[in-house]
């Protein structure tokens, strides 16, 4: 028998159960249990997962997200500013303290789940991270998010970051405490702890631990990437894949020739590149075996779905987005059945690719980049926000975040841009932007042919093929790849008039060359790796 936790030290007295580091078999169990009812309870579907209803917040809600300004935080945070606003609103401490205040009130007084985990793959940068929550699913999402520690790792486990999920409390006043909303996604440095509080979405956890991550390894030239990663069978030609939600990470990154590294959040020190996570959250909407068929083939008992349609039969409508277009499934990463074992991590990157999802039509579907066109499109960080992942973006949504993220960033874009390049200088890695979104046909460029462009830049082929240059932005694109259909290649050709191409490419480069204005210092030179007008 363990040792009996003591959570007094947190401040929750009356605890009157403890579940600690559930197995899947009582994580089931408890989720499926008797009587529970709202979004506290998990329904079997037909493919043993379970799927739970997250309620109002069904994607991130960044407007509700806020870092404690004090001694710790203030000089290392990127905070919002008039010029270059993001999500990392400053807190007050005393408004913090009335936070945890209302958190611990929710926590105590009743049964909890403790689960304790890692965040990154190598010991000497892994953050031991707790979870209390008081929700059975909840603790089986960070299990599966997660990395999962072994026994003897449980033993002397002493948490360097703690994170409170009190998702059944409201912030009635938040107005005088500053807050967006009755919701609250907060941090503390100093106390080294993150709090949530009227959200159930899954991914609240998941990212914010992310954002963490980002804090603290680029500090310590370690870069820190919202990217998927995978290498060859042999484990030595690794590839990222940068991108913001919904781009295309998870799904390109899931290619059953190759091993899966991980699906969302890396680092890369000197020996390579090592996932942060034990799991994998794909979306699910529209999801199909044919399309994707190793995650298709990971939902089944011990996955956990989000807010897909269900009958009483447990049969899954993945075509229903009535609830959110935002579906999702978490599983632990094995699983995948092609991944690196036993620790998620592989040599420094070779090939380095940005997913852009462009709903403008005006990106090609690749573009070779040079040098200053890597680190000008990777601190833009063009693409769009797709429906649904975060609160409030109903439909494909153009905007520029930087490093493919700037939602999780924690320190200035040129923080990670300046040690991404480093990087990929020591490994001699080549970068290429991808459109995953749409062309002038109107239609999203199909899964099929971006495969098919994954497939020549991870063999190589792209270095040998023609190419040309596409005017306006200087992208250089291949004529003809093999199993792409060429004539998506050069984005002109789609447009039944190529004169609307121009149109839009003209409109796209002056918001390229607005949104660039912000970087100040870097202005006068890398602006001229980007579109001119
Ligand atoms: N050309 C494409 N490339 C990648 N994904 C596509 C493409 N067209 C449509 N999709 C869909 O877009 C979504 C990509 O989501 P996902 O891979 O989970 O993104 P991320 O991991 O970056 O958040 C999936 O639902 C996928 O089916
Ligand atoms: C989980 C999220 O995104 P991603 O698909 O990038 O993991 C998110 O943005 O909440
Ligand atoms: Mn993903």
């Amino acid at each position: 028998m363990e040792k009996k936790m003591d959570l007094t030290k947190y401040g929750i007295t009356g605890t009157t159960e403890i579940v600690h580091n559930p197995s899947y078999e009582q994580l089931f169990a408890e989720e499926t249990a008797a009587g529970l009812t709202g979004f506290d309870k998990g329904v079997v579907t037909e493919m043993g997962a379970v799927n739970v209803m997250t309620g109002i917040y069904t994607g991130r809600s960044p407007k509700d997200k806020f870092i404690v300004k004090d001694d710790t935080s203030k000089d290392t945070i990127w905070w919002t500013s008039e010029e270059f606003k993001n999500d990392n609103k400053p807190l007050t401490t005393e408004a913090w303290n009335e936070l945890k205040e209302l958190a611990v009130k929710e926590l105590s007084n009743k049964k909890l789940y403790v689960v304790d985990l890692f965040c990154g793959a190598n010991e000497n940068t892994r953050l031991k991270i707790r979870f209390i929550v008081e929700v059975a699913w909840q603790a089986h999402f960070v299990t599966n998010m997660f990395i999962r520690p072994t026994k003897e790792e449980l033993e002397n486990f002493e948490p360097d970051f703690v994170v409170f999920n009190a998702s059944k409390a409201k912030v009635t006043d938040y107005k005088r405490l500053g807050l967006n909303s009755e919701t609250a996604v907060v941090f503390n440095l100093t106390e080294r702890m993150q709090i949530i509080l009227n959200t159930w979405y899954g991914g609240e956890m998941k990212k914010g631990l992310f954002s963490m991550m980002n804090y603290y390894l680029p500090l310590k030239g370690i870069a820190a990437m919202h990217c998927s990663a995978n290498t060859d069978m042999e484990g030595k030609n690794t590839a990222i894949f940068f991108g913001l939600s919904g781009t295309g990470k998870t799904t390109l990154s899931t290619d059953p020739k190759r091993l899966l590294i991980g699906d969302d959040e890396h680092g890369w020190d000197d020996e390579g590149v090592f996932n942060f996570e034990g799991g994998c959250y794909a979306k699910v909407i529209n999801l199909s075996k044919e399309n994707e068929p190793d995650i298709w083939a990971a939902i089944k008992r011990d996955a956990l779905l989000e807010n897909v349609t269900v009958d009483a039969e447990g049969k899954i409508d993945f075509a229903d987005k009535s609830v959110t277009e935002n579906t999702r499934v978490s599983y632990p990463i094995y699983h995948i059945k092609n991944i690196v074992r036993p620790i998620s991590k592989a040599p420094a990157a070779k090939r380095v690719i940005f997913l852009s999802a462009d709903a403008f039509g005006v990106l090609p579907p690749v573009s070779i980049l040079d040098k200053e066109q890597t680190k000008y499109y990777f601190l833009s960080g063009f693409t769009a926000k797709l429906a649904g992942t975060e609160r409030g973006i109903t439909e494909p949504t153009p905007t520029f975040s930087s490093c493919f993220g700037a939602a999780f960033l924690t320190l200035p874009p040129t923080t990670y841009a300046d040690v991404l390049v480093k990087r990929m200088n020591a490994s001699g890695a080549s970068a290429y932007l991808v459109n995953t979104g749409w062309n002038g046909t109107g239609k999203r460029i199909s899964i099929k042919d971006t495969r098919g462009i994954i497939d020549a830049i991870l063999d190589g082929s792209i270095d040998k093929a023609e190419t040309k240059t596409i005017p306006v932005f200087s992208f250089k694109v291949p004529t003809a790849l093999p199993g792409v259909d060429p004539k998506i290649l050069d984005p002109r050709d789609t447009y039944a008039d190529p004169a609307e191409w121009d149109k839009r490419a003209a409109d796209l480069a002056g918001r390229f060359i607005k949104n660039f204005k912000k970087f100040e210092a870097l202005n006068g030179e890398l602006a001229k790796a980007g579109p001119q007008l």
